[in-house]
């Protein structure tokens, strides 16, 4: 079977001037990222992992190198051509939820559309649809304050995919909840990666996060150490798969999981 290439990353070099020295994140990281994958990026803190994501949603430029998106090279544009691809594009989802304190639920999944050529009822149709996929269309009206953790991040994933975008990057999605409420925020994004086909790039510490991606890679000191294709725990392995997770240096392979079933 085929695999689209959704971004390529080419030689990528990211330093940052602190004071007078220029610090390196990364130097000459390459990479490639399939549509339709569940990529979990790990490694230790200060590794460059957020960098790293900032720099596939467009939110910061490489120093060197490039990231084609689809073959194409979308950070050497102007701002505004790269804040409409990233509106157009990604879904971001963050460890503190970011969700505006004086607005509802509703109000805060809205956000995104307003820089959209809609009218209310259009606007209204999508958050209730983006609301009724997280679970949280009774709270439409409650405001971050009068809701949990757990349903406050549900309200910033319903925020990421109101526009349909194609990508959701998430940056420690389950680092401020419980298991519990993790567990139901990661079977939405398994959800969103499985059944409404989005790539789902996700920074995490937690290995339970990590047990949902397909993927996973790891940073440390700016170089990728480690490549894998997960396995779910209580997948039905074939050779196909073993064969699959053998073969992890070009991060090459696909991998279709269904309920836990890797076929
Ligand atoms: N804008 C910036 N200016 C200067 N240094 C920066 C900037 N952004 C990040 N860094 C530095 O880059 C390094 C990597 O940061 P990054 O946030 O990507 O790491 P991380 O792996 O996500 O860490 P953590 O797991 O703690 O969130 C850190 O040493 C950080 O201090």
């Amino acid at each position: 079977m085929g695999v689209d290439k959704l971004f390529e990353i080419k030689s990528l070099s990211k330093s940052f001037i602190k004071g007078k020295t220029e610090v390196s994140i990364f130097s000459n990281l390459n990479m490639d990222i399939n549509q339709g994958d569940f990529l979990a990026i790990m490694g230790p803190s200060g590794s460059g992992k957020t960098t790293l994501l900032n720099l596939i949603g467009g939110i910061d430029k490489p120093t060197q190198g490039t990231v084609l998106y689809r073959g194409r090279q979308y950070h050497d544009t102007t701002e505004a051509e790269l804040s409409a691809w990233r509106a157009q594009h990604v879904g971001f989802v963050f460890q503190s939820f970011n969700l505006m304190p004086m607005l509802s639920a509703a109000g805060n999944v809205e956000l995104p559309l307003l820089l959209r050529q809609l009218t209310r009822s259009q606007r209204r149709e999508k958050v209730m649809a983006a609301l009724e996929l997280v679970g949280l269309v009774d709270r439409k009206g409650h405001k971050p304050n009068e809701m949990s953790g757990g349903q406050n991040q549900r309200v910033a994933v319903a925020r990421a995919i109101v526009g349909d975008p194609d990508i959701l990057l998430c940056d420690e999605p389950t680092g401020n909840l419980d298991r519990e409420t993790a567990t139901q925020v990661l079977d939405i994004l398994r959800l969103l990666n499985q059944e409404f086909k989005k790539t789902i790039i996700m920074v995490t510490h937690d290995p339970l996060a990590a047990q949902y991606a397909k993927h996973r890679v790891e940073l440390d000191k700016g170089m990728i150490v480690n490549k894998e294709v997960v396995v779910a725990k209580d997948a039905v392995v074939t050779q196909e798969a073993t064969a699959i997770k053998e073969d992890t240096a070009g991060m090459s392979g696909e991998l279709v999981a269904e309920k836990g079933v890797v076929t």
